[in-house]
């Protein structure tokens, strides 16, 4: 591969832009072909390879090629017409990544499809390795079997509702009942710990009519366990969430223990091992929609709690919310997109605050999806309106639930395609674009940090980490 000195022109790869004047016409060249790959200027490119051959596989700074640039923004009729000329698809740039781990990475099944179809047996370790590593986000663990066949079968519920074997979890006004104690806790767990309810602690609060009760799941197994009571035939134990709106300390039947509330978000519910907080992420989105839909949306009747408490029926009977599928009988998820944009050179990343951020702190953006609007729809929209940058590709990382009350976060990375930041200086008051090694200080708190990121139970801390955490220049 001959490697012409472009980046001493301060090409810009994504956007193509010149920032000083090339040295030599060769060089001039070189960036103009480039710059029309990294746009998808078919024409162009096939114009300049008819006149000037050697470009086909030349790279710019750090490596990239003409294949990799459009392969990394999804232009796949410039792909085609280097594939077409011959172009070499196994060089790799200077992160060790070919053109088909970009377009595989940036989510181009067409792009990667063509390259891979000319070039079968490739490997490509370095994707797999970055899809593997995907992070488990804080909420997201599914510690439950949530058995949702079950909710329609009454008598199986109400047996292990009264069941001694039974796991009630309680939630005052939406805030879980927790235990510090250090008996309950091990060393080097979480700091609290959901307090465990047998049925006979819970009895007078669920017959108060202002409680919720809802069915979780049962307890995953490993393999079929004996039955565990007498009559209880399957063995299975079944957690309960009950929410309460008034105080319900007195009713609760708790032998010395120092149990409390706890607040969300931070630092409160933060404080949970990972597999409680995927319970809590569950029980509060549902009791939270319970306390906010008590009355059918669609005729403004009283409702009836039915389906283990995954359905509220409207009570009247020509209503209709009977017929067919309606999304308020049901509990409510908003699903959020969440993005890392990434400085179209590759090496710098955005982050924004809100007003209304403790000092110091930067995060990703983000904003909820609009109806009738797809994922890289919003997170285009979301960006632009919040910083003014415009953003290309969009890849999906991974999601978080976000039980305050009911988001989705739907976590992305982003290409830049533009880099002067304008917030609306309503939400976002500031913006700013940090170096990979500002991000990694901050990661590894060093000594000055330039920023403070939100916690790792956060998904913004998760992506940032993510993007550190693969190879550069993507
Ligand atoms: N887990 C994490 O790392 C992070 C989570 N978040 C969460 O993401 C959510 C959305 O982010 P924002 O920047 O606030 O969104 P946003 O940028 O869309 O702005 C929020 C505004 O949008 C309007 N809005 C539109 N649809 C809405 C809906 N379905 N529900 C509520 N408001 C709606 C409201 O006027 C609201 O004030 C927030 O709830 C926030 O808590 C935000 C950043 C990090
Ligand atoms: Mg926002
Ligand atoms: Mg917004
Ligand atoms: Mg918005
Ligand atoms: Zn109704």
């Amino acid at each position: 591969m001959r490697d012409l000195p472009v980046h001493t022109l301060g090409y810009d790869s994504c956007v193509g832009t010149m920032t000083s004047v090339a040295t030599s016409p060769k060089e001039q060249i070189l960036v103009r072909f480039l710059d029309g790959a990294s746009r998808g200027d078919g024409a162009l490119v096939s114009s300049m390879l008819l006149q000037a051959g050697f470009l086909l596989n030349v790279s710019g700074d750090d490596g990239w090629t003409a294949l990799m640039l459009a392969a990394r923004s999804g232009h796949s009729e410039v792909v085609k017409v280097l594939l077409s000329k011959g172009c070499d698809t196994s060089l790799v740039n200077k992160s060790g990544q070919t053109a088909y781990d970009i377009a595989r990475f940036w989510g181009h099944k067409h792009v990667a499809g063509l390259l891979s179809n000319s070039k079968p047996g490739d490997d490509h370790q370095f994707l797999d390795k970055v899809e593997a590593e995907a992070p488990e986000n804080f909420f997201s663990r599914e510690s439950l079997d949530r058995r949702c066949e079950r909710r329609t079968d009454g008598k199986w519920l109400e047996a292990k509702r009264r069941s001694p074997d039974s796991v009630y979890i309680l939630f005052f006004n939406l805030n879980p009942l927790v235990t510090s104690e250090a008996e309950e806790l091990g060393v080097g767990g979480p700091d609290i710990k959901l307090r465990r309810l047998r049925v006979q602690s819970v009895q007078d609060l669920l017959a108060k009519p202002g409680t919720t009760l809802v069915f979780l799941g049962v307890e995953k197994q490993v393999s079929p366990p004996p039955p565990s009571s007498p009559g209880d035939e399957d063995g299975l134990t079944v957690w309960f969430a009950l929410n309460t709106d008034e105080d319900p300390t007195e009713h609760l039947k708790l032998s010395g223990s120092s149990c409390f509330f706890v607040k969300p978000p931070m630092p409160g519910l933060f404080a949970l091992s990972e597999e409680e907080a995927g319970v809590i992420a569950q029980a509060r989105s549902v009791l939270a929609w319970h306390s906010r839909y008590s009355f059918c949306p669609t005729c403004g009747s009283k409702t009836r709690v039915d389906e283990g408490g995954y359905k509220r029926t409207c009570m009247k009977e020509d209503c209709p919310s009977h017929h067919g599928v309606h999304n308020t009988c049901y509990p409510r998820v908003d699903p959020v997109v969440i993005m890392l944009v990434i400085h179209p050179g590759g090496n710098q990343c955005l982050l924004g605050r809100k007003k209304t951020f403790p000092p110091g702190i930067f995060s990703c953006l983000a904003g909820f999806i609009e109806p009738g609007e797809g994922i890289e729809d919003a997170v285009r929209r979301e960006v632009e309106e919040e910083s003014g940058i415009k953003v290309g590709p969009v890849r999906y990382i991974s999601s978080q639930p976000w039980p305050m009350p009911s988001s989705l976060m739907i976590g992305c990375l982003a290409v830049a395609v533009s880099t002067e930041i304008k917030v609306d200086g309503n939400e976002i008051e500031e913006a700013r674009w940090f170096t990979r090694q500002q991000v990694i200080d901050v990661l590894r708190r060093g000594s000055e940090p330039a920023f403070v990121l939100p916690p790792r139970q956060a998904i913004a801390h998760q992506l940032v980490k993510h993007w550190i955490g693969m190879n550069a220049n993507l």
